[in-house]
């Protein structure tokens, strides 16, 4: 298991993959998506054609999803079965559909169990690892725990900036829309004891990077003096 775990939360588009990988590339660490498992599940359950409120067909295709995920922070590659749905997994569809699938306690469990298997299993020294519960259930024993936050006008801009089909209006309000179904599962907007929040509102890519990095070096010089 990797000695140094960095976990990080905070609501969509805040930079928490874009961020992660980041930091991740820059320390030798490794990098986990969690995202990308509720994610895959969506679409795994889409492409059966499965109701993604259906929880109780959703729950009994579970034994048949087979996941996997590289943590590779320079190519983070998820497959379902033999299929590389890294790309397809970001599909407004997709984007649609996750926080039904997220809300069901039996499948985080499911997928909470899958991201410590793999925590176990990375090979380097460090290991960030990004969502929504990271700091308070997948990993709250974690070296540095950070809430990656900005504004919401903010991160509606930034991920309005993407290429992407869809208006700045569409992106905006689906954005609004996942945090406001998510939000009633998992608190991931207030800091829990023990959480440092950056704020990257007034800052710009780098500087967030750069103080994520600052947060992880001292917190875990903190942790490692006891
Ligand atoms: N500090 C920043 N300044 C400018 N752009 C940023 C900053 N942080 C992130 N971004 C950009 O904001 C966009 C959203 O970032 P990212 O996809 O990493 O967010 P996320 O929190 O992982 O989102 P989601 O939860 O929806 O997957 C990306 O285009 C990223 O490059
Ligand atoms: N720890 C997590 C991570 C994600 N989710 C759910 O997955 C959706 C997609 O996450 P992204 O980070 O890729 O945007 C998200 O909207 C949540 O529904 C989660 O519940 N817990």
């Amino acid at each position: 298991m990797a000695d140094i775990i960095v976990a990080i939360d905070g609501p969509a588009g805040s930079g928490k993959s874009s961020v992660s990988k980041a930091a991740a590339r820059r320390l030798g660490f490794d990098y986990l998506d969690t995202g990308a498992a509720y994610r895959a599940l969506a679409w795994f359950v889409l492409d059966r054609d499965i109701a993604p409120e259906d929880t109780e067909t959703v729950l009994s295709s579970l034994g048949a999803f087979d996941y996997s995920i590289s943590i590779d922070p320079s190519e983070p590659v998820v497959m379902v079965g033999e299929t590389d749905v890294t790309d397809a997994i970001r599909e407004p569809r997709v984007s649609a559909a996750v926080s039904a699938v997220a809300r069901v306690p039996e499948v985080r469990s499911f997928v909470t169990s899958i991201f410590r298997s793999t925590m176990d299993a990375a090979p380097h020294d460090g290991i960030v690892v990004e969502g929504r519960d990271i700091t308070t259930v997948v990993a709250p024993d974690a070296e540095a725990r950070i809430l990656l936050t900005a504004d919401e006008e903010v991160r509606m801009a930034r991920r309005s900036a993407e290429l992407t089909s869809e208006s700045a209006a569409d992106v905006g309000e689906q954005l609004r829309s996942r945090d406001r179904a998510d939000s009633r599962v998992v608190d991931f907007l207030t800091a829990a004891d023990g959480v440092v929040t950056v704020d990257s509102t007034h800052l710009d890519f780098d500087q967030t990077v750069d103080a994520v990095l600052e947060v992880i070096a001292r917190e875990t010089t903190r942790t490692s003096h006891g």
